[in-house]
C-alpha cells in the first residue's frame, strides 16, 4: 500500500468573494520510505499541497490519505519550512524540546530524546545558543532536529535549503540523504532547483502552472547516490527535467 495517496485533489481560495482555484485534479502516490520531490512554476500550488498534507488546510475536495488516514488524524507528520520556524527567544535546546513538552512527555523522557537527537545531528556544542547566533545551515539542522525528535513517519519540506549558499546546500542535501537512509522516513520536498530534485527525489513530480496539477512523474534511480552528481546520467536526467519544465504551461 502507498504510504501517501492523493486522488482528485481540488483546492480553491476565496478572497473578496472571488474564487481562485489553486490545485485541480492532483493525483500522487508515494510508497513507505520513499523520497518524492515536487517541482513546478512559481505560484502553481506547491505550498498549498503541503499545507493540505500537513493538516493545516482542511478545506479541500478529493481523497488525501497518509497511511490510510486523512491528514487531520495523522500525528506522525512533520513540516519544515524555508524560514526554519524557530522561536527566536528560546535557545536551540529549548526550541527542540518544545514539541515534546507540548505532547506531554515527562522531563526525563524529554531530556533523553533531546540529548539523543542533538548527538545524532552534531548540535550539542550549539545547545545554549539562540537561533540568531547560528548560520543558515545550522538553523536548518536545528529545524530538522525539532521535527525528528518527535519521530515522524512523513517529513514534508517546503524549499528547505533555498536560502543557503551552494556548498552548504549540497552539504545539507547529503545530510538529508544520510538521515533518510538511516531512518527510512517517507519524505516529500518542494524545490525550485533542478539538480536538487534529481539528487533527492526517487520520484519527481512536475506540476503545471496554476491551478496546479501533476503533469508528469519521473522515476529517478539516481536519487540518494552521493557520487551521482558528476555523472553523465545525472546531467542527462537534469537536462530532461529542465526540458519538461520549459514546456510547462
Ligand atoms: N490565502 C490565499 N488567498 C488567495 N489566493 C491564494 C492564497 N494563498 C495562495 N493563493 C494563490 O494560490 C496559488 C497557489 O499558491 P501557492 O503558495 O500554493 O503556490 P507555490 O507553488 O507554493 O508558489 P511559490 O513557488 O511561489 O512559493 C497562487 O496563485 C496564489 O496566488
Amino acid at each position: 500500500m502507498d504510504y501517501l495517496s492523493i486522488k482528485s485533489l481540488y483546492v480553491e481560495y476565496v478572497h473578496n468573494k472571488q474564487i481562485t482555484p489553486a490545485l485541480k485534479d492532483v493525483c500522487l502516490s508515494l510508497p513507505f520510505g520513499c523520497t518524492g520531490v515536487i517541482i513546478g512554476p512559481s505560484g502553481c500550488g506547491k505550498s498549498t499541497l503541503l499545507n493540505v498534507l500537513a493538516g493545516l488546510n482542511q478545506s479541500y475536495q478529493g481523497t488525501v490519505l497518509i497511511n490510510g488516514k486523512p491528514p487531520r488524524d495523522s500525528d506522525r507528520t512533520a513540516l519544515i519550512l524555508q524560514d526554519y520556524g524557530l522561536l527566536p527567544w528560546k535557545t536551540v535546546w529549548d526550541n527542540v524540546r518544545l514539541g515534546l513538552k507540548i505532547k506531554g512527555f515527562s522531563k526525563p523522557e524529554i531530556d533523553l530524546k533531546t540529548e539523543k537527537i542533538f548527538h545524532r545531528l552534531g548540535l550539542l556544542h550549539l545547545r545554549k545558543r539562540y537561533p540568531a547566533q547560528l548560520s543558515g545551515g545550522q538553523r536548518q539542522r536545528v529545524a530538522i532536529a525539532r521535527s525528528l525528535v518527535l519521530e515522524p513517519e512523513l517529513l514534508l519540506m517546503d524549499e528547505p535549503f533555498s536560502s543557503l549558499d551552494a556548498l552548504t546546500r549540497e552539504e545539507m542535501q547529503d545530510f538529508l540523504i544520510e538521515l533518510w537512509q538511516e531512518t527510512k522516513l517517507t519524505i516529500l520536498i518542494i524545490t525550485h532547483n533542478i539538480e536538487e530534485a534529481v539528487f533527492l527525489g526517487q520520484k519527481i513530480f512536475i506540476m503545471s502552472a496554476c491551478p496546479g496539477t501533476i503533469i508528469q512523474e519521473l522515476p529517478n534511480p539516481l536519487a540518494g547516490e552521493y557520487t551521482a552528481r558528476g555523472k553523465v546520467e545525472f546531467l542527462e536526467m537534469s537536462g530532461s527535467l529542465r526540458s519538461c519544465l520549459r514546456g510547462v504551461k
